[in-house]
């Protein structure tokens, strides 16, 4: 699903209007009935409402999302924000109709602003999309004030005072609501960390917009859906044999860190590679003959890290389907080399985790040596290593397109919507997981879903989308089943799901 800025929704909604066609006002009503569709499976009509409108076209929708409550029986109080001289003319509609049913009460300066209790709901219509400088004056003191009082609050959808696609300052104030309703198509503004406390639980309404702009309007960001994701897996073939599932090659694990080795082995096979080897210090033999019987092992020569040469034979690095190197592989020197040796033999897309990317931090030669198209899984503080400090959450993106355009790769950023960038620009913001699985492991159970993927021939940018998707939706499965607190990376393996 792709997600617009600002300016394409603008289009977008004049589009739909001259093109569907629908009037404006009857637009502002389909919006307005499916937030308050939404709101009704919520909240019953029992819960008093307050909605907070501005003059703009967001305060319009508060106002008929305020008629279509009344006339769904619930108890609404509506305070319109008198910001700016003009009112937008389909508020001056809704408002003339909502009047024939509630006298609004209007704020203009800051005793006009009514308690709010905590069995209250308050609605925030007061800027959406259409904003365009900081919240000041007596849009800020409502502001404020909703952020401090005890309520509920539900905003129209994007909280007032968020921009929809670009950083706001510090210092600046938002709404700060438990929940977005948003029209339509994500807003990027809705998937970044730092805004976490300006979105809260987010959620979004088909209003029916046009289909055939959507599916010609550029935007290097995509949002993956259930269905998207769906549609890249692949059947299997009744006639299948292991061998049509390749193999895969597991660089994994050091002395004290065979953990993530076995993490990663248990998810490459859960997630259909055909046969898997896994290379680790010969201290993590037993650990891996024992945990994962499923794999073949291949004992390093060294006792407690990875280095090359092992007493098994096997094939050559070039002759395996897939790689996946890093989780737990420390950063001995000669694990460098190794690395380096890997690196070279091996020229298809690989997939690189956690300490082989800081070792190409650390060495930089080693980062002209990665196959175009490899798959490379930073979490936050290993990108930073990669590339450098950013400033907010668009600067990082910027720093990940242009990261993964000029190196030609995919780069998985991981964390709450996780973002892969492709080399085309592209960035794809992943839509399941859950904070449970922010613990140590899930990392590694990636490494082994995406080494799996690449194993059965898929393309590394759909087994990147696809991989990043089945992941969090295991991690979903697990805190379905235990809940987010007690989740471990065991239990995402346990997870994985692919029907
Ligand atoms: N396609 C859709 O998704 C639809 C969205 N709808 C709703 O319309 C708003 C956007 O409405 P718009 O009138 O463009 O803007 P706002 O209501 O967000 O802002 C109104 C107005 O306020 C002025 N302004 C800008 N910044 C500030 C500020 N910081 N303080 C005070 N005033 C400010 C400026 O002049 C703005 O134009 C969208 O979010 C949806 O809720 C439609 O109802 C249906 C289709
Ligand atoms: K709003």
């Amino acid at each position: 699903m792709k997600i617009l800025d600002v300016e394409q929704i603008r289009q977008l909604d004049k589009y739909t209007i001259a093109n569907e066609p629908i009037a404006p006002i009857q637009l502002m009503e389909r919006a307005s009935q499916a937030f308050v569709d939404w709101f009704r499976m919520r909240f019953d009509a029992l819960t008093p409402v307050k909605i907070f409108c501005g003059l703009g076209n967001n305060g319009g929708d508060g106002l008929a999302i305020a008629r279509l409550l009344i006339q769904a029986n619930y108890i609404v109080e509506v305070f319109v924000v008198r910001h700016a001289p003009r009112e937008s003319d389909d508020f001056a509609h809704n408002h003339r109709r909502l009047k024939l049913l509630i006298n609004p009460h209007y704020i203009e300066k800051p005793g006009d602003m009514p308690t709010l209790r905590q069995k209250d709901v308050v609605i925030d219509a007061i800027l959406g999309s259409g904003i365009s400088r900081p919240v000041e004056g007596i849009v800020k003191v409502v502001v404020e004030a909703i952020n401090r009082a005890p309520a509920q609050v539900v905003a129209v959808d994007i909280a007032s005072g968020l921009y929809a696609n670009q950083p706001n300052q510090p210092g600046e104030v938002a709404v700060q609501p438990d929940y977005t309703v948003t029209f339509e198509l994500p807003k990027l503004a809705l998937l970044l960390p730092g805004n976490a406390r300006w979105v809260g639980e987010w959620h979004m309404v088909d209003i029916g917009l046009h289909q055939r702009f959507i599916d010609q309007a550029p935007t290097p960001f995509y949002y993956t859906t259930d269905d998207e994701a769906r549609l890249l897996l692949r059947r299997r073939d009744k006639f299948s044999h292991k061998g049509t599932f390749g193999h895969a090659l597991l660089l994994v694990g050091s002395y004290g860190k065979m953990g993530a080795a076995v993490l990663a082995a248990r998810a490459c096979l859960r997630s259909g590679v055909g046969l898997l080897t896994v290379q680790v210090p010969h201290c993590g033999y037993e650990v891996l003959q024992t945990a994962v019987p499923e794999a073949m092992c291949r004992p390093d020569v060294n006792e407690r890290v990875l280095t090359g040469p092992s007493e098994v034979d096997g094939p050559a690095l070039a002759d395996y389907s897939a790689l996946g190197l890093g989780p737990g592989i420390g950063k001995a020197p000669e694990t460098v080399r190794f690395l380096r040796e890997v690196m070279t033999a091996f020229n298809r897309p690989m997939v690189i985790d956690a300490d082989a990317l800081n070792l190409i931090a650390e060495h930089r030669d080693l980062m002209g040596l990665l196959p175009e198209n490899s798959i490379l899984t930073p979490h936050p503080k290993e990108f930073e290593r990669l590339t450098q400090r950013w400033q907010n959450d668009y600067d990082k993106l910027e720093l990940l397109r242009d990261f993964a355009q000029r190196k030609q790769v995919i780069v998985v950023l991981k964390g709450a919507y996780t973002a892969v960038a492709l080399p085309n620009g592209e960035v794809h913001f992943n839509s399941t997981g859950n904070p449970g699985m922010s613990t140590g492991g899930t990392g590694d159970v990636l490494t082994g879903v995406l080494t799996a993927l690449l194993a059965q021939g898929y393309d590394p940018i759909e087994a990147a989308v696809l991989g990043v998707f089945a992941h969090g939706q295991a991690g979903d499965v697990a805190a379905r089943e235990r809940g987010q607190i007690g989740l471990t990376a065991s239990d995402v393996v346990d997870g994985l799901r692919w029907d």
